[in-house]
C-alpha cells in the first residue's frame, strides 16, 4: 500500500491506495499527531510500504513529519521537489524553486488530464490560479487570501466583527442575498470575493485561448465557486494526481 500525504498550510490531506491506485482509506487532519494516530488505526488492517509527499509548510517543519514517519511506521518518504520541466510542463516561475509546490503537482495533474491548455484553481488557505498553454508552457499564475485568511482578517483587524464559527454553508442559502447578520454579511462577502476572483481568471485564459482550454478546480473550498465555473472539472485529487507523477513507486 502506498501512503500519499498533501500537506498544505492548514491540514493534511492522507490517503491510502493499492497498487492499481484505488483508494482504500483517506481523511483530513490538523496536526502531525492527529496523522500518527490515523495512520496508527490504518495500519491495522492495510500493510504501509510505501509513502509520497507533497508539502508547502517550511522544511523544518517537513523533515520533522519526514522523521516522524520514519520512526512511527518505519517508512521512507518520497518528497515532491522542485523542477523545472516535468511531463510535458515547464515551470513558468523565473525561480522555479519559488512555485508553491503544491501549485506545481496540481498543473502537472491538470495538463496530464486535459493534454491542452488548462486555468488551474485550487481553493486552500490561499487562493491560486495557474494558467498552462496548450504546449506544456505554464505562464505562472496569481495568488490571493483563501476564504480561512479572509475571514480571520476580518476578525482580527475590526473591533466587532465576531461571530461563532459555524458551518459557513448555512449561510449560503441565498448566497446573492444582502446579509442581515454579521456572519451572512462576511461570509457571504468573502464568498463573493472569491466568486470574482476566479471569474476574472476565466476572463483572462479566455483572452488567451478563447474557448479552448480546461478549468480545474480543487482545495478544500472549491464548492464556494463552482457554481460560477461553466464546464469546470472539480478534482478533489488533483494534487495526488500530479504527486503520483512526480513521485512514481515501481511495486
Ligand atoms: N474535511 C475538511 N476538513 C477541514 N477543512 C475542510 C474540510 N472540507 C473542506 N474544508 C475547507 O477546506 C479549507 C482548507 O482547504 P485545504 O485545501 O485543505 O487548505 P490547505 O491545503 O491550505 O491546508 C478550509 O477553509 C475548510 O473550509
Ligand atoms: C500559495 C501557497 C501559500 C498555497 O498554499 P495552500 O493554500 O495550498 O496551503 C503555496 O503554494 C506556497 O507557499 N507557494 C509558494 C509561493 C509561490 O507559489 O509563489
Ligand atoms: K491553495
Amino acid at each position: 500500500m502506498i501512503i500519499e500525504l498533501d500537506c498544505g498550510n492548514s491540514f493534511i490531506k492522507w490517503r491510502i491506495i493499492d497498487a492499481a491506485s484505488q483508494v482504500l482509506l483517506s481523511g483530513v487532519v490538523g496536526s502531525t499527531e492527529e496523522l500518527v494516530r490515523a495512520l496508527e488505526g490504518a495500519r491495522v488492517s492495510h500493510e504501509l510500504y510505501h509513502c509520497r509527499m507533497v508539502s508547502v509548510r517550511s522544511d523544518e517543519e517537513t523533515a520533522c513529519l519526514e522523521q516522524c514517519l520514519a520512526q512511527k511506521f518505519g517508512l521512507r518518504v518520497l518528497t515532491a521537489r522542485p523542477a523545472s520541466c516535468l511531463a510535458g510542463v515547464r515551470n513558468g516561475y523565473v525561480n522555479y524553486e519559488s512555485l508553491g509546490l503544491d501549485r506545481w503537482m496540481a498543473v502537472i495533474a491538470a495538463y496530464h488530464l486535459s493534454a491542452g491548455a488548462c486555468l488551474v484553481l485550487d481553493l486552500g488557505t490561499a487562493v491560486t490560479a495557474d494558467f498552462v498553454a496548450a504546449n506544456g508552457d505554464h505562464k505562472g499564475g496569481f495568488i490571493c487570501p483563501g476564504l480561512p485568511l479572509l475571514r480571520s482578517q476580518l476578525r482580527t483587524h475590526t473591533r466587532r466583527i465576531h461571530y461563532d464559527a459555524v458551518a459557513s454553508n448555512q449561510f449560503m442559502a441565498e448566497p446573492l442575498a444582502p446579509g442581515r447578520s454579521t456572519a451572512e454579511a462576511v461570509e457571504r462577502g468573502c464568498a463573493l470575493m472569491l466568486k470574482g476572483f476566479v471569474r476574472s481568471q476565466v476572463e483572462l485564459a479566455m483572452a488567451y485561448w478563447g474557448d479552448d482550454y480546461e478549468v480545474f478546480l480543487t482545495g478544500g473550498d472549491a464548492s464556494v465557486v463552482a457554481d460560477v465555473l461553466p464546464r469546470v472539472r472539480v478534482v478533489p485529487d488533483l494534487i495526488f494526481i500530479g504527486l503520483a507523477i512526480a513521485c512514481p513507486i515501481s511495486s
